[in-house]
């Protein structure tokens, strides 16, 4: 397993000031991104390559570009290894960056990711020069196989997107931690800041939330309670929680009892 210490988090030999990664979409009023950005302080922020082009959307690209953040552009609502390839490279063209969360998915419903295509695509990314950080189911052996063909990151699900059920299999988030070298990025999923503790918790390396911020009655406040979340994770992992007994360990010593 690798643990991430607190120089932050390296991701392709790059130094990420926060562990905190946002999604933009859902957000109510692009009004409310300043706030939310300043709440969250993420350490990287994804932008829809599909949904928002670059001219549709100048005024969110603008914003997070005036608030200094580092743009991660994503391949959100491809179908295929083929077409997330052409949007990939559609990216760098528009953004200028080699960096790319990729996402294929298996159908518009449940948004799974379409693990064939995945790999396929993330292959044929790596070939050309990307640093791809591909969304993935919460497989390990799947992860292992992306982390092999030189994925700079994996970030597994934690439950569909936009679902807001946390991690729904702690142990499976586990056993994809122990499986790769790369960070592990918890993405997908994530309903409130104790969500982003727990996936800390578990070892991984950073989260990935969008629903839980943008789609929360105050946003901004959210931002900040899923930072704080991630922060007090990585402590508790760091510190090393107790073991889970099956029976009664008294606390206090029994020693000197007067009855
Ligand atoms: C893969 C994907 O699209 C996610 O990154 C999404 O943007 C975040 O998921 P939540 O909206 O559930 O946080």
């Amino acid at each position: 397993m690798h643990e991430h210490d607190d120089g932050g988090l390296q991701v392709a030999g790059h130094r990420l000031t926060s562990r905190l990664w946002l999604g933009t979409g859902g957000l109510p009023a692009t009004a409310l991104l300043p706030a939310v950005l300043a709440a969250a302080r993420p350490g990287l922020v994804t932008v829809s390559m599909r949904r928002t082009s670059a001219t549709s959307d100048g005024s969110l690209l603008a914003l997070l570009r005036e608030a200094g953040t580092r743009l991660l552009p994503n391949t959100a609502g491809c179908l295929s290894a083929r077409e997330a390839v052409l949007t990939a490279e559609l990216a760098r063209e528009a953004l200028g960056t080699d960096w790319v969360k990729l996402e294929v998915i298996g159908d518009e419903t449940s948004l799974l990711p379409d693990a064939v295509e995945l790999l396929e695509a993330a292959e044929q990314l790596v070939r050309r020069g990307f640093i791809v950080l591909p969304y993935t189911t919460d497989d390990p052996v799947l992860a292992r196989r992306l982390a092999d063909v030189g994925c700079a990151a994996v970030m597994p699900l934690g439950s569909p997107i936009g679902s807001g059920l946390g991690i729904l299999n702690p142990h499976a988030i586990e056993a994809v931690v122990a499986a790769v070298e790369v960070p592990v990025v918890l993405d997908a999923g994530l309903g409130t800041a104790s969500d982003a503790a727990l996936a800390m918790e578990l070892g991984c390396a950073a989260v990935l939330a969008a629903t839980a911020i943008t789609r929360a009655d105050d946003p901004p406040t959210m931002a900040r309670a899923l930072r704080l979340g991630v922060e007090a994770g990585l402590a508790a992992r760091r510190a090393g929680r107790v073991p889970r007994l099956a029976v009664a360990r008294a606390s206090s010593p029994m020693e000197g009892r007067t009855a």
